[in-house]
Parts: C-alpha cells; sequence; structure tokens
C-alpha cells in the first residue's frame, strides 16, 4: 500500500500552480497571486483518515510549509464530507505494525497542522467529525457551509479523544463548553457551531468558504511574517510540548485501549450501523 510521493511542480495553468498530485489523496494548489496554497483532501468516499491520507496529508503540509506559502487552506473534494474523521477501519481488528505507523502519523499531522509557521484556515464544506474537526481546529480560523455538522463525537462511539484532540478543541472553545461537548460527544450543526464559536463564519458555496479563508489568511498581509509565526508557536508550544514529551506514551496508551476487547465490540456495532445506514 506504501507508495512512492513524486513532490515537484507539475503543472501550471492560469493564475495558480499544482505542486502536488503524487497518489492524489491530497493534492495543493498555489494561487500565484496571493501566495495561499489550498490542500484538498480527496480520499474517497468520505476522507477517511487512513494511514495513507495522512501521510499525504504531512508530506503536504511539510510542502507548504518549506514553500513558504502565504496562508493554508484545507479543504475536501467530496461536495458533502470535509472528513469522517479517523478511519475506523483501521482501529477495528487492527493489524500490529500498522496501527503503530497509523497513530504515529496522527500525532506526525497534528503536530505540524497546529505548529504550522505558516497561518491557516479550514474551508469546511461538508460533515466534520472526530478526527475530522481535529484538523478543523487544529487551524486558526474556520468557515463552513450550512447543514453540515462538526463535532468531537468519540465518546458516541465509546473512545475517548486524546489530550492533543482536547488542545486544539480549547484552542477555539471556552473550557466549559469544550468539557461538556466532549463529554456530550456532541456533534454541532453549522448555525450552533457558529454560535458557540466553534466555526468563525458561514459561507454558501465551498468558492465563499475559500475566498473568506483568503480573506483571513490577507489580514496578515502587513504583519511581519517571522512575529506572527512566533507569537503563533508561542500560543501553542505548550500543547505542542506536551504531545512531544508524551509521543511514546501516548501511542502505547492508544494501543491499549484500543486493543480492549470492549472497545473493539464497541466499533464493530459502530461500523455495523455505518453501513446499515449507507445501505438504506
Ligand atoms: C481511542 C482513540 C480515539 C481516537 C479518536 C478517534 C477519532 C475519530 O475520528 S473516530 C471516527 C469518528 N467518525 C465518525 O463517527 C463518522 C462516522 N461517519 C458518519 O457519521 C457518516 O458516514 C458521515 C456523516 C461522515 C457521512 O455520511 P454519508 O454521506 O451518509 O455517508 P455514509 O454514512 O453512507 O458512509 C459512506 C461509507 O463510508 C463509511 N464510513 C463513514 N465514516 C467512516 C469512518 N470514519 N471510518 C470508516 N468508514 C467510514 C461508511 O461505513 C460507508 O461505507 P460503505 O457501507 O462501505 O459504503
Amino acid at each position: 500500500m506504501l507508495r512512492t510521493k513524486v513532490l515537484s511542480l507539475v503543472a501550471r495553468s492560469g493564475p495558480s500552480r499544482l505542486m502536488s498530485t503524487a497518489t492524489k489523496l491530497t493534492t495543493v494548489e498555489v494561487n500565484d497571486k496571493t501566495g495561499i496554497a489550498t490542500l484538498t483532501m480527496c480520499r474517497a468516499p468520505v476522507n477517511g483518515l487512513n494511514l495513507e491520507l495522512l501521510k499525504d496529508l504531512k508530506t503536504s503540509i511539510d510542502e507548504i510549509e518549506s514553500n513558504k506559502s502565504r496562508g493554508l487552506i484545507l479543504t475536501s473534494s467530496n461536495a458533502t464530507i470535509f472528513s469522517a474523521g479517523l478511519d475506523i477501519m483501521e482501529m477495528y481488528n487492527p493489524e500490529k505494525e500498522r496501527i503503530r505507523a497509523f497513530w504515529t502519523q496522527l500525532q506526525e499531522v497534528w503536530l505540524s497542522l497546529y505548529g504550522s509557521s505558516v497561518p491557516t484556515a479550514a474551508a469546511i464544506n461538508g460533515h466534520s467529525p472526530a478526527g475530522g474537526c481535529l484538523l478543523a481546529t487544529s487551524c486558526e480560523y474556520r468557515v463552513m457551509l450550512p447543514k453540515f455538522t462538526i463535532g468531537l463525537n468519540e465518546t458516541q462511539l465509546g473512545i475517548v479523544a486524546p489530550k492533543w484532540f482536547m488542545s486544539s478543541f480549547l484552542s477555539v472553545l471556552p473550557q466549559r463548553q469544550a468539557e461538556r461537548a466532549l463529554n456530550q460527544g456532541r456533534m454541532f450543526s453549522t448555525e450552533e457551531a457558529l454560535q458557540i464559536g466553534l466555526i468563525d463564519e458561514t459561507a454558501t458555496s465551498k468558492e465563499e468558504a475559500v475566498e473568506k479563508c483568503a480573506a483571513f489568511l490577507g489580514t496578515f498581509a502587513r504583519v511581519n511574517p517571522l512575529a506572527r509565526a512566533l507569537t503563533k508557536q508561542q500560543f501553542r508550544a505548550a500543547d505542542l510540548q506536551q504531545l512531544e514529551n508524551e509521543r511514546k506514551d501516548d501511542l502505547e496508551k492508544f494501543l491499549f485501549f484500543i486493543n480492549q476487547p470492549a472497545v473493539q465490540k464497541g466499533l464493530g456495532i459502530y461500523l455495523e450501523g455505518l453501513k446499515k445506514k449507507a445501505k438504506k
């Protein structure tokens, strides 16, 4: 399943250029006028975060970082789903080595995105549960389309969001709201998310969401990039350092938890429910 990723400038058309195509689980397009990179997740059917998509995300974020883009907009090629979160198939009856690689890669993606020196925004053009919400809340700004849902619903699956998922959530919501939402595994509608402050703006189309994200990123045009990046990173340093310090421990805790028979049983039932719903 491992593939080689070719990183190069592969196409130039109009005002934007495609930076990476490679495996096609992510694409990166840079607007030549604004210098803003749009990172699009494109793993059918629901942008489930499996090992390969996580690898592509990490490579693309690093690429955007090293190309000194003026900003990063994260979005999805799916018309109704931003990301369905972690691919549950990675965690259900897992293969020993692969699940280690999977969790390690998820940690890598979070460290890169949450700690990115480039300003970040999410154009949330579809549902965004759990890991999808983690990606969105790791960005600095969120614009969402109506009639979708976002939240950390882990407790609904009988699993527990790790500390660093909470860190991203807490960088957006006040502690009281975050704690209640996580305990309930609550999914917010677009309108509710706006009201509570989980998202910053709404938009009626993906194009408008991307434009609004670009306008937010444009507010940094006159700010010294180094000063801005260091300020952002200082705000996030404690959260990032905590995971850096506890990475091995976090992995072992995850493995222990996910391999509990009761957790496996719960995931099996949840998956069954998803599949039944999809067939209807
Ligand atoms: C112990 C450590 C905890 C770690 C923290 C965990 C974080 C996570 O991210 S766990 C994953 C949580 N995600 C969810 O609960 C989302 C579940 N999915 C949905 O709610 C919906 O699928 C949807 C709202 C995202 C999209 O709905 P819809 O457009 O109606 O699509 P379908 O439900 O019909 O799904 C199509 C297809 O995709 C499969 N699928 C959906 N989500 C996942 C997923 N997260 N992982 C794996 N597979 C998923 C679904 O089963 C359907 O499959 P088929 O039946 O084979 O078509």
